[in-house]
């Protein structure tokens, strides 16, 4: 079908030129429009779907950019990005050099705040609007943040503050009753009491914390969009509106499989049909590895449980809230909270799994430290997502968690080499572990499509390295799935016995002894690993060379020390040259020096 209005719209000043009549023609344009691409590009899907009424009546309404508009998370911002000057670059989304998939400050003065972490939109918004205030500025600020990213404390936390100013704030909530996964606890049940009129008007919370609360509306219905948003451009103070959507409106499949639809694939843009991929003979997923070890774990010992914030379907904790419903626990967007449960559980006994995307943890670090750490209680961090994770980018790379774990006191830290040793390391935390640990690993799928399942599972002796391969002149030390590429590249290289690789599958406790063994004798030693240098594996082993007065020569192979974008992993490996091809590189150069 044409696009007629769509291909006039390149900034929202021309949205604005259309007559109100329009607008429902210039929402069926832009839905097709992302719906044409993400199908073949692939990305995030049913959120963007379900706000393209609300994007147009916002920019309709307000006057972006000099009104400030953040989108909480940033993966439903399609439709912004295509009306704010980025449509004809929208078919580069997410790819290497390309639109990044979340909004992002210096893409597009249209873009007020990077995100990609939830729930940071109200206290971002809530600065601007203090800051416009504190210049004299006349402008509006507007939080557009979804019904399972506010229930994150740091939500909470902004409303709390807003609520006592009369800050310009507008707060928007897109209430679609699910996340990825169907949104879960008491708001969730609140909000469907106030959705189906069962809570009285002045028992609203929104109102009891002093927000001027309107809605809900249908967030669908652009007329009444426009209408109310008019009319709260005139109130003063902060404001909260209320709508309802349906995630992936306008592609039935994505509105009937939310959470497949949330981010298919690549899919048939007509029939909204998956593309399925023959998984037959593929390796396991490392999340699924965790996922269907933990049940098996758990059937053999009744203190196990499992703990996931708000992804039970990405970190495959699905499959033990299937198997254990009482002892497993989706408890939503809330990292501090997830990792303070698992410690209070821990303090009783309880052998806890906790997964968390790597990233994420990022947000619970004081509650590592001070509620996990600090006490020495037992609990099992699984690390899903860590090293680089490609299309989602800077915001959701896995890369700082070994730099930034390791300088906490008892806490051990390992990273298998592949499915085999991910599920002997879960095995032997399940059997009581002295100490907490961080257990990381990394999204997709392993090497090893000979995986079986169950396994044989092998206790893993704390501190113990691994040889992989013996050699005489130069120590290669990996840590974690990046194994791999230093085994391909070994394998494609001319050498005779000249490198040795050892695993290190513990970053902490390091195995002291055969690190002495490997300074005293290799005088060359390159370490790889899958994330940040600069405080990672690499400087544990300069630190320990150093605090032991060796002089070898070490190379550190791992991200270097800027935020990297998005691309494929492959792609985002061989500009860090960790992949195959880079280390396969690196080592024919040690070669040739030596020879
Ligand atoms: C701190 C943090 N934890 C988890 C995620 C992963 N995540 C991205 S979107 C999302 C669900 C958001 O749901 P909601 O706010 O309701 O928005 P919707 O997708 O329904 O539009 C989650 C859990 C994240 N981005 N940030
Ligand atoms: C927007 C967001 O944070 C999530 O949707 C994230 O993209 C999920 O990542 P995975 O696809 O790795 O589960
Ligand atoms: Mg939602």
């Amino acid at each position: 079908m044409s696009k007629k209005l769509l291909q006039q719209i390149n900034t929202p000043s021309d949205l604005r030129k259309l007559d109100p009549s329009q607008l429902p023609e210039l929402a069926r344009e832009l839905r097709e429009f992302i719906i044409d691409i993400v199908a073949v590009k692939e990305g995030h899907l049913g959120a963007s779907l379900g706000v393209v009424e609300l994007t147009i009546a916002l920019h309709y309404v307000f006057n972006t950019p000099e009104d400030l508009l953040v989108w909480d998370v940033g993966h439903q911002a399609y439709g912004h990005k295509i009306l704010t000057e980025r449509r004809t670059k929208f078919d580069t989304n997410r790819q290497l050099g390309g639109l990044s998939g979340f909004p992002k400050r210096s893409e597009s003065v249209y873009d007020t705040f990077g995100v990609g972490h939830s729930s940071t939109s109200i206290s971002a918004a809530l600065g601007m609007a203090i800051a416009s205030q504190l210049k004299g500025e006349n402008k509006h600020h507007i939080a557009v943040i979804g019904d399972a990213s506010i229930a994150s404390g740091m939500a909470f936390e902004g409303l709390n503050h807003a609520g006592v100013t009369d800050a310009d704030l507008l707060v928007i909530l897109n209430d679609n009753a699910i996340g990825i996964d169907p949104s879960v606890g008491a708001l969730k049940n609140y909000l469907t009491a106030v959705k189906e009129g069962k809570n009285p008007k002045q028992n609203n919370m929104i109102k009891s914390l002093n927000f001027d609360y309107s809605g809900p509306i249908d967030g669908h219905d652009l007329p009444t969009l426009i209408k109310e948003l008019e009319r709260l451009k005139k109130v003063k103070g902060p404001k909260f509106l209320h709508i309802i959507t349906t995630k992936g409106k306008g592609l039935q499949q994505a509105e009937e499989d939310q959470v497949k639809y949330h981010a298919p694939g690549k899919f048939d843009a007509t029939t909204g049909e998956i593309i399925k991929k023959s998984e037959e003979h593929l390796p396991p997923k490392f999340q699924d590895v965790f996922g269907l070890t933990l049940v098996e774990l758990a059937k053999n010992n009744p203190k196990i449980i499992g703990i996931t914030p708000a992804m039970p379907s990405g970190s495959s904790m699905k499959f033990m809230m299937e198997a254990f419903p009482n002892r497993a626990f989706d408890v939503g967007i809330a990292e501090q909270h997830a990792v303070t449960l698992s410690a209070g559980m821990a303090t009783q006994g309880m052998v806890v799994f906790c997964n968390i995307y790597s990233t994420f943890l990022q947000r619970a670090y004081d509650q590592v430290i001070h509620d996990v750490a600090l006490q020495n209680l037992p609990v099992i961090f699984c690390l899903d997502r860590a090293g680089l994770v490609g299309e989602d980018g800077a915001t959701h790379h896995g890369v700082f968690d070994i730099a930034y774990l390791r300088c906490i006191p008892n806490l051990m830290i390992y990273a298998p080499k592949d499915e085999i040793d991910l599920q002997n390391i879960l095995y032997t935390a399940s059997l009581g572990l002295k100490h907490p640990i961080a257990i990381r690993y990394p999204r997709g799928r392993g090497k090893n499509a000979d995986w079986k399942f169950p396994s044989d599972f092998q206790k893993i002796e704390v501190r113990k390295a691994q040889k992989l391969k013996k050699g005489k002149k130069v120590a290669i030390l990996s840590t974690g799935t990046i194994a791999t590429n230093v085994t391909a590249a070994l394998n494609e290289i001319e050498e005779d016995g000249h490198f040795a690789h050892y695993h290190f599958g513990f970053v902490k406790p390091l195995d002291e002894k055969k690190l002495h063994k490997i300074c005293d004798k290799f005088s060359t030693i390159i370490t790889v690993e899958d994330g940040v240098t600069t405080g990672g594996f690499g400087s544990a082993i300069l630190e320990f060379a150093a605090k032991n007065d060796y002089v070898n020569e070490v190379f550190l192979c791992g991200v270097p020390d800027y935020f990297i974008e998005h691309g494929t992993v492959d792609e985002l490996q061989q500009f860090c040259n960790i992949d195959v091809d880079g280390l396969k590189s690196l080592f024919s150069t040690v070669l040739e020096e030596d020879e």
